[in-house]
């Protein structure tokens, strides 16, 4: 049964003032002008040296859905502002922008675009919400779970927190977003449905409570269950708790698969250790702790320091719901538009605040690397679109705000991190499967050095513009400026 609140697609999932811009735009003549809009953000969440690129799917997913159907178009009628040629222009409204993007599980860096939209103004304006929505929450996750899963290492770590999330899209989106981040599983089933994530489950104190009794429920869940992992901390941990797990274990031998046992409250070092040497005594080698209860990157690596015997990590709030950061700041600047004569006008927006100038100009992101290095990133290097590095022997990349700051890389590579998505809104691009998106967020990792990684001051990854785009971007200020200059409000 379709409820109120369930639409098919996303269309009015923008801010109003997307469409107010658009009525103008439609009124004057001018939203069918070309122009070119990019997304980027300006900081790195959780002060990490690198952020994991994820929503892309789900943009596509919205994209290939953007229609105004009647009731949308009622909808607006009703509420007044636009007349009825605008309306019947929405009605047969058809995507035909072209959509460069990064590609999930790639690592991006502040101050680069990531996605990139090109086509008829009034189109390109009515996308910026969403788009900026999803990019900015899933690829806030993904960072985030990397993160944890950075001080994780190998140990398996489980996504444990639809019940703490920002409601249904966010735990189902953040589970996904999670997996491609390096989480090993999703305790969503749904999300394991819709995404093909791996789902994996305990239970909780509910279990025993229900039997009043460790021993009791622990052997119910036996009897009904292959795998077992037993929640030992509802009463006493060390005195029912283990014990009774190992009972069960013992009793049931190989008619399950012990796999361990589950701690979610008190001091997880202390209790961890205790509970290793019960199994181990108990000959449970093999058996695992699993852990839950609050836990974040930080919590993580002190219990490490602490020697916690924990082989497995559930978490939940502080990840999905990026507890530290709980916003990523991507913004969509518009940075060329056709003028009268046709001509494209490169355009940006002037800030007292230097680091919010835009950078002017349709622009393609180059990831340099060494082959010297095996292979590891020199850092990035923004370009006017139509520049290619691989037409040069070698390439200087310089910082823009310190330019004494540069190096000259010989025998290099320049891979383009922003792809074809919809070519004048056709899609061009197979979405990889998941998995395949989490295994190439590993691969890309491995091409960035250490010192980009570790989760407490990392190193500042090199973003250099091109001496051309530098340039190109220097003399817009100085234009700019001058044409405010020149402005007399009010003649
Ligand atoms: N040895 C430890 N070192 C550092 N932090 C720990 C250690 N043990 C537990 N923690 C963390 O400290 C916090 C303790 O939280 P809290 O006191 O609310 O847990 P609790 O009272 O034991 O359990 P709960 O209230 O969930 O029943 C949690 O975030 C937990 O992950
Ligand atoms: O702690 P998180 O990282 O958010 O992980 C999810 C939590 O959800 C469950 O607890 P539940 O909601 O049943 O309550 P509890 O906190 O009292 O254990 C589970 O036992 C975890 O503690
Ligand atoms: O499977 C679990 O142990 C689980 C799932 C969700 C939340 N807390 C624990």
């Amino acid at each position: 049964m379709m409820t109120k609140y369930q639409d098919e697609h996303l269309t009015l999932h923008t801010d109003y003032y997307e469409l107010n811009m658009m009525y103008t735009y439609w009124k004057k003549g001018l939203h069918n002008r070309n122009a070119v809009f990019e997304c980027y953000f300006r900081k790195l969440p959780f002060d990490n040296g690198f952020a994991i690129y994820a929503g892309l799917e789900h943009v596509v997913d919205y994209l290939e859905n953007l229609k105004f159907d009647d009731s949308d178009i009622e909808y607006l009628r009703e509420y007044g502002e636009f007349d009825e040629g605008f309306l019947a222009w929405l009605k047969d409204f058809t995507f035909s922008c072209t959509i460069r993007s990064a590609q999930e599980g790639d690592i991006v860096f502040n101050e680069e675009p990531i996605f990139q939209v090109e086509g008829p103004l009034a189109q390109c304006q009515l996308i910026e919400t969403a788009v900026l929505n999803i990019v900015n929450f899933q690829t806030l996750i993904a960072t985030k779970a990397a993160r944890i899963k950075n001080v994780c290492e190998d140990d398996p770590v489980l996504e444990f927190g639809s019940r703490r999330a920002q409601e249904v899209d966010a735990a189902l989106w953040g589970s996904r977003a999670s997996y491609i981040g390096g989480f090993d599983a999703t305790s969503n089933v749904l999300a394991g449905k819709l995404f093909s994530i791996p789902i994996s489950g305990t239970h909780a104190h509910a279990l025993v409570q229900t039997y009043r009794n460790e021993y009791e429920a622990f052997k119910a869940y036996a009897e009904t269950h292959r795998d077992c992992v037993f929640l030992v901390d509802t009463f006493d941990t060390l005195k029912s708790g283990v014990p009774s797990a190992i009972k069960v274990a013992k009793e049931f031998g190989d008619k399950i698969n012990f796999q361990g046992v589950r701690i979610d409250s008190g001091d997880m070092a202390y209790i961890s250790k205790r509970v290793r040497e019960e199994l181990d005594e108990a000959g449970f080698t093999d058996a695992k702790i699993y852990a839950s209860n609050d836990l974040d990157e930080k919590t993580i690596l002190n219990l490490k320091m602490q020697h916690a015997k924990i082989d497995v990590w559930g978490i939940g709030t502080k990840n999905i719901t990026a507890f530290d950061q709980p916003a990523l700041g991507a913004v969509y600047k518009m940075v060329s538009i056709e003028d009268e004569r046709g001509n494209m006008m490169d355009t940006l927006k002037l800030s007292n605040n230097a680091s919010k100038i835009s950078t002017p100009g349709k622009k393609q992101v180059w990831r340099i690397t060494n082959n010297k290095e095996n292979d590891k990133s020199e850092g990035d290097y923004i370009s006017l679109f139509d520049e290619d590095p691989r037409e040069h022997n070698s390439i200087y990349m310089f910082n823009s705000q310190y330019t004494y700051i540069n190096k000259t890389v010989e025998d290099f590579q320049a891979i383009p991190l922003l792809k074809d998505i919809y070519v004048n809104g056709k899609l061009v691009y197979d979405l990889p499967t998941v998995q395949e998106i989490r295994d190439y967020r590993a691969s890309n990792l491995d091409s960035l050095w250490d010192e980009y990684k570790r989760i407490l001051n990392p190193q500042i990854y090199p973003v250099d513009l091109s001496s051309k785009l530098y340039s190109h971007k220097m003399r817009y200020i100085e234009k700019v400026r001058n044409d405010i200059n020149n402005i007399k409000v009010g003649e």
